[in-house]
């Protein structure tokens, strides 16, 4: 495993923030941790590069407990796009090759050219979308086998979507690993391999997205069912956690939004539809 995070617990403030966060990200895979506005995504990634301390919990980085060392290993995009006063993207660049010892130049330098960047402007002076595509092109220069990638397609227009989707595709193919946090679920199949469900700082779910479509089913309100466990309600129907070959496989989404949503108490009525 490239990234574990086991039983991850942080308070601020007196305000329990996150519960017992688990989760594990290999080689090549992109996980997407997924959950709403607050959920805890942005505070997670903190305490997994220790730029907050965790209170509880380990957090395991190429299969030893984080340390210093490790940081020229992960690059990170943060979700507030924050940048230096005053620098150009020539002095990001000079400022990463000197912090990323297999920087790799030529591959910036290709995507500066793809991407129409002027090197001479200065970041701060980029659209939210430009800086993040910016950001993007510094974290896969860096020849790191590790990314964070905090709510990395918000604010995008289609265009730049598509192509920060398609770069973490290519990424993640050469053998690197990506974390991603999002609440956008629907693009999530377009890079995600695995995802992690976050809400109120506690992990509902989390599994290979092709392992999770195989342990889940959709089925209608007020069908029976041998085994399982209800899980939620979308719209008219009802996710399922079951071995059973019933109902219809779910989309990524629909298994999101199922356990987002959760139980309700006439949902709970519905488990008495189990036949015996
Ligand atoms: N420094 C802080 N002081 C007080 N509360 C904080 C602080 N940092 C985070 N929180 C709270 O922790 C919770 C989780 O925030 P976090 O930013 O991790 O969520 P998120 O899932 O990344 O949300 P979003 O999708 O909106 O970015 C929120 O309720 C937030 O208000």
């Amino acid at each position: 495993m490239v990234l574990e995070v086991k039983n991850l617990s942080k308070q601020i403030r007196g305000k329990q923030i996150l519960s017992d966060i688990s989760f594990s990200l290999g080689k090549g895979e992109v996980l997407a941790l997924i959950g709403p506005n607050g959920a805890g995504k942005t505070t997670t990634i903190k305490c997994i590069i220790n730029a907050i301390k965790k209170d509880e919990g380990e957090v395991i980085l190429f299969g030893k407990p984080f340390a210093n060392e490790v940081k020229t290993r992960i690059a990170v995009v943060p979700e507030d796009r924050k940048v230096f006063r005053n620098f150009t993207a020539a002095d990001y660049r000079s400022l990463w090759q000197s912090l990323y010892p297999a920087w790799n130049d030529q591959f910036f330098k290709d995507f500066v050219v793809k991407y129409n960047f002027n090197l001479n402007q200065k970041v701060e002076s980029y659209s939210i979308g430009q800086r993040t595509l910016f950001l993007l092109g510094l974290a896969l220069s860096s020849g790191t086998d590790l990314l964070l990638l905090d709510e990395l397609t918000q604010h995008l227009d289609p265009t730049i979507r598509n192509e920060v989707i398609h770069l973490i595709n290519q990424y993640a193919r050469l053998g690197n690993s990506l974390l991603v946090s999002s609440h956008e679920i629907f693009e999530l199949e377009e890079y995600a391999t695995a995802f992690a469900i976050i809400k109120n700082g506690k992990v509902l779910y989390t599994d290979s997205i092709d392992d999770a479509k195989q342990k889940h089913r959709i089925i209608r309100r007020g069908e029976s069912f041998k085994e399982g466990e209800v899980i939620g309600m979308i719209h008219d129907d009802i996710l399922l956690k079951t071995s059973d070959d019933i109902g219809m496989y779910p989309k990524l989404n629909q298994i999101v939004v199922g356990y987002l949503q959760g139980k309700s108490a006439d949902l709970i009525l519905a488990e008495d539809l189990k036949e015996n």
